[in-house]
């Protein structure tokens, strides 16, 4: 129910507030477009927002954690319950995103949507849906129920942080595990092979990454995931982080506030959004390239441009909470730079420039 009002409420960019926006940057005391992707920013925030001087006070990371029975095929460097263990290091700000998010001036959602063990660490939202998924090299991750229910969480959780003001939103993951299912979702949609979409994760040696291969393979066989229905997809071969950072995605959308995908798991999450409601890619901002294998096939698959090349495969949400900075520099150009008019700087011969 939530799920398909979300799926409705989601419209297309404001056309007007981007006109008016492209107006106002080609009157600033540069050279037109001089300013690049951060000229692209602003004029995308405004059509998101619907504000011609788009702004953004409230930062928030959303991370969402999970397990993935797909670890009993032996598929990462780390045992399953690093999971878990990680979340008290997020909550405290010392692990990788708990630094950047800080940096970035940005608030810190940590959520349990799925993970094996049970969490009780103070500030980590309880949201469980399920235990940890099944494994799919074997069977289906959860039923269709169960990834209804995992967007769902997501969807509230972004609401919750945009009634709290939110007005940038980034999302993370934390799942040991997690890079095979969100290279089963790249095979699934874009009719890939095991072999195309499977990445080293944590970097895992040769011997693993043929496991993993395998696991992919035979995810992808045993449960026949139909790319036309996303939530087969999602449900047979994903993750319960997955669908929770799918539902953030959505709900974020449906909010008009614009959301910073990381890197291959929360894209893994971004294409199941667009898959669900096409509408949906017009509010992601693709943050940073990462260097698994498959993200770049992904972001072809999404029809997006990363911001930043910085050689990262974290994930937890850091490469869109660093890009956070340069989405806040593109607000404050178009609100803070001054026009030829305003400065008193001579205009600039139109008769001479490129069109
Ligand atoms: C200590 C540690 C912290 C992490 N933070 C994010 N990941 C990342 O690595 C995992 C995915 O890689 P794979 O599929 O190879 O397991 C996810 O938890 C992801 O968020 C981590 C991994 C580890 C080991
Ligand atoms: O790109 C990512 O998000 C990523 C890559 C490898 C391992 N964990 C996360």
């Amino acid at each position: 129910m939530l799920l398909e009002m979300t799926l409705r409420r989601i419209g297309s960019l404001d056309a007007g507030a981007m006109e008016k926006a492209q107006r106002r940057l080609d009157s600033l005391i540069k050279p037109p477009g001089s300013l690049g992707v951060l000229e692209e920013m602003a004029v995308r925030l405004a059509g998101i927002t619907g504000d011609p001087k788009p702004q953004v006070r409230n930062k928030t990371v959303i991370v969402m954690a999970g397990d993935h029975g797909v670890v009993a095929e032996g598929v990462s460097v780390a045992p399953q319950q690093v999971t878990a263990q990680m979340l008290p290091a997020f909550v405290g700000g010392v692990a990788g995103i708990g630094v950047l998010a800080r940096h970035a001036g940005a608030r810190l959602v940590v959520v349990d949507v799925g993970v094996a063990v049970p969490v009780e660490f103070p500030g980590v939202l309880q949201r469980k849906v399920r235990a940890g998924t099944g494994n799919i090299a074997v069977g289906p991750a959860m039923s269709r129920e169960e990834a209804v229910r995992a967007l769902e969480t997501g969807i509230e959780v972004a609401q919750e942080e945009i009634e709290r003001g939110a007005g940038l939103l980034a999302v993370g993951d934390m799942g040991i595990g997690n890079t095979t299912p969100s290279s089963a979702i790249l095979a699934a949609f874009g009719g890939y092979t095991a072999e195309e979409v499977a990445g080293r994760g944590t970097m895992v040696n040769d011997q693993v990454l043929k496991r993993k291969i395998g696991a992919i393979a035979r995810a992808l066989q045993v449960n026949r995931p139909d790319p036309q229905d996303a939530l087969d997809v999602l449900s047979k071969v994903g993750g319960l982080e997955i669908a929770g950072l799918a539902g953030v995605i959505l709900g974020a959308a449906a909010g008009r506030v614009p959301v910073l995908i990381d890197g291959f798991i929360t894209t893994a999450a971004a294409l199941v959004a667009y898959k669900l409601q096409p509408k949906t890619r017009e509010f992601m901002i693709a943050s940073h390239l990462s260097e698994e294998q498959g993200h770049r096939l992904m972001l072809e698959q999404l029809n997006l441009t990363p911001v930043i090349h910085m050689k990262m495969r974290l994930g937890e949400g850091t490469g869109a909470a660093l890009t956070m900075h340069l989405v806040e520099a593109a607000t404050r150009i178009i609100r803070e730079m001054a026009s030829f008019d305003e400065a008193g700087v001579s205009a600039l011969e139109e008769d001479k420039i490129l069109k």
